[in-house]
């Protein structure tokens, strides 16, 4: 397990863990583990200097700390530090830590150097920010930001919230780091919303606190061990129908394309048989990919199998008419884009789709997420976890809020961060193909949260493989994705990549 705390989790367990230790021996040990992870950055570089920035409260105590360690480190590093001390009185641990840093003759500046040193370390603030950035802090970090030179966080990013990896506002600014060192435990607001890219590489350091101080985790990063009992080789003696059928709902008038994303991406990542079910007369067959078959959608049956319904369906008669009768049926269901945007504006199919008990997967992106639960995106994004769990619990479905950082939640379970995929992502197209991978999964007997959370994983893989072959993040097609989804998921079963 990848665990992630909130930030009570993590004050209620140096709490305890406090209790036990001489005063200051956490921050000593935070100090001491900042200094290894610069001097293992540094490693090799010609220049040595190193400008610690240090805040108020503990943050700046580890900072000042790991100050003191850098400079008797005799690792022939110059190392200065801007104290951005406030008004407040600081703690005895940072007091103390401040003590030793000037036993141990570091430079004390009042303003950033005028070259670049080797990495700037961030201890201007952690988990306990309290409101935006403002006065000088905030003129530090906006002035490096716009510098670009290289940034170590500890334990959270300035500016950062660790709980909802959203920069405290309003009008907040937050300090790029490329790097982060967390400290007792991982944080979920480094891995979503604007977490990802704040906090760049996150690296936890435990402090060598035992894991009996930690309560259950109230989240987790998703790997393929969370779905890798479902990764089965294939038996000779298997046929079309033993890996299911997926029917795509959508394709009206003018859209017809995401229903063939969707059918495409269903039929790489292994479904059996593919059709698409469509609302309006469109082409008879997709000459790319002959394999999809197509059907009338006003006549088919919508009781069985496996659907998609969502993508390029419209909001038209039909496809109401077509989701109210889907929804209290037995068939396992995707539902995504023009789908949720209907439930989303109707009480009736929202009452449907609550009492469903066969498998049921939501893939809406944040706008989507925010018409079914009545909020704004705004409000979405501000705590994406939240989100999530709302609408599994509301709709007793499995949930995928889609983003970097996509969110994966169940009803009443811990929520789950899936870490691939990258801005090549972002365009228009790849959600579709997202729901043919969660409805293949699906069809080929995967329980529903284990299909959601492989879709996801595998889907950001697979543009993280297309980009590492150069191709994207600009430009990256939705339509270039099946293909590395079905290598990434050969890889997953059998080790090695098959049909590149
Ligand atoms: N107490 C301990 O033993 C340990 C603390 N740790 C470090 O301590 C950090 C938490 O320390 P603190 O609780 O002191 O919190 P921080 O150091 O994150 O910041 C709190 C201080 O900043 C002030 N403040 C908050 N928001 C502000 C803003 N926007 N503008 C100006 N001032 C603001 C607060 O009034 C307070 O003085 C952790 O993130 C971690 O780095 C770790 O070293 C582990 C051990
Ligand atoms: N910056 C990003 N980083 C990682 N994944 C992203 C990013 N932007 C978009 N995605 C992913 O791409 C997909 C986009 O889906 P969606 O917004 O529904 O697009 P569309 O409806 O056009 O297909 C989702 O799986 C989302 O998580
Ligand atoms: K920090």
């Amino acid at each position: 397990m990848k665990p992630l705390y909130s930030v009570a989790q993590i004050r209620a367990v140096e709490q305890l863990v406090a209790a036990t230790l001489e005063p200051g021996a956490l921050m000593q040990r935070a100090g001491q583990a900042a200094a290894n992870g610069v001097l293992a950055l540094l490693a090799g570089q010609a220049n040595r200097s190193v400008l610690l920035l240090a805040g108020p409260g503990n943050n700046g105590g580890d900072a000042l700390e790991a100050a003191a360690n850098l400079a008797g480190a005799g690792a022939g590093i110059d190392v200065a530090v801007i104290y951005l001390a406030g008004s407040a009185l600081a703690s005895a641990e940072t007091a103390q830590a401040l003590g030793r840093a000037h036993d141990a003759q570091v430079r004390f500046l009042d303003a950033l150097p005028d070259s670049a040193p080797a990495l700037v370390v961030d201890g201007l603030f952690g988990i306990g920010l309290a409101r935006a950035l403002d006065g000088a802090a905030r003129v530090m970090v906006e002035a490096l930001n716009a510098l670009g030179w290289p940034v170590l966080a500890l334990d959270v990013p300035s500016g950062l919230d660790a709980d909802t990896g959203a920069i405290v506002g309003p009008d907040g600014v937050a300090l790029r780091a490329g790097r982060t060192l967390a400290f007792i435990g991982n944080k979920i607001g480094l891995h979503t919303f604007e977490g990802r890219d704040v906090a760049g590489e996150v690296e936890v350091a435990s402090l060598a606190i035992d894991a009996h101080y930690f309560p259950p985790a109230s989240a987790e990063l998703n790997q393929a061990a969370l779905f890798a009992n479902q990764l089965k080789p294939r038996a000779n003696n298997s046929h079309k129908g033993s890996f299911g059928d997926v029917a795509i709902v959508g394709g009206a008038r003018g859209m017809a394309g995401a229903a063939m994303l969707t059918a495409r991406a269903a039929l790489y990542s292994g479904a059996g048989r593919v059709l698409v079910a469509a609302l309006d007369p469109g082409p008879a067959f997709d000459s790319v990919q002959p394999e999809i078959m197509f059907r009338d959608g006003a006549t088919y049956p919508l009781g069985v199998g496996t659907l998609v319904m969502g993508p390029g369906m419209g909001g038209s008669a039909l496809a109401m008419d077509m989701l109210a009768r889907a929804l209290p049926g037995a068939a396992a269901l995707v539902l995504d884009a023009d789908a949720l945007n209907l439930i989303g504006a109707s009480v009736d199919l929202q009452k449907r789709l609550g009492a469903r008990t066969a498998p049921t997967i939501l893939t809406p992106h944040p706008l989507e997420a925010a018409r079914l639960l009545g909020i704004s995106s705004l409000e979405v994004q501000r705590d994406r976890l939240a989100a999530a769990r709302a609408i599994a619990n509301r709709f007793n479905a499995i949930v995928v809020l889609k983003g970097s950082g996509s969110v994966i939640a169940a009803p009443g379970g811990a929520a789950v961060i899936n870490t691939s995929g990258n801005p090549g992502l972002a365009s228009a197209g790849t959600g579709d193909v997202l729901a043919g991978i969660c409805g293949s999964l699906l069809a080929q007997g995967w329980p529903a949260r284990e299909a959601a959370l492989g879709a996801v994983w595998i889907h950001g893989t697979a543009a993280d493989r297309l980009v590492s072959q150069g191709i994207g993040p600009i430009g990256l097609c939705a339509s270039e994705l099946p293909q590395a989804v079905r290598a990434v998921l050969n890889e997953l079963v059998y080790g090695t990549a098959k049909n590149g």
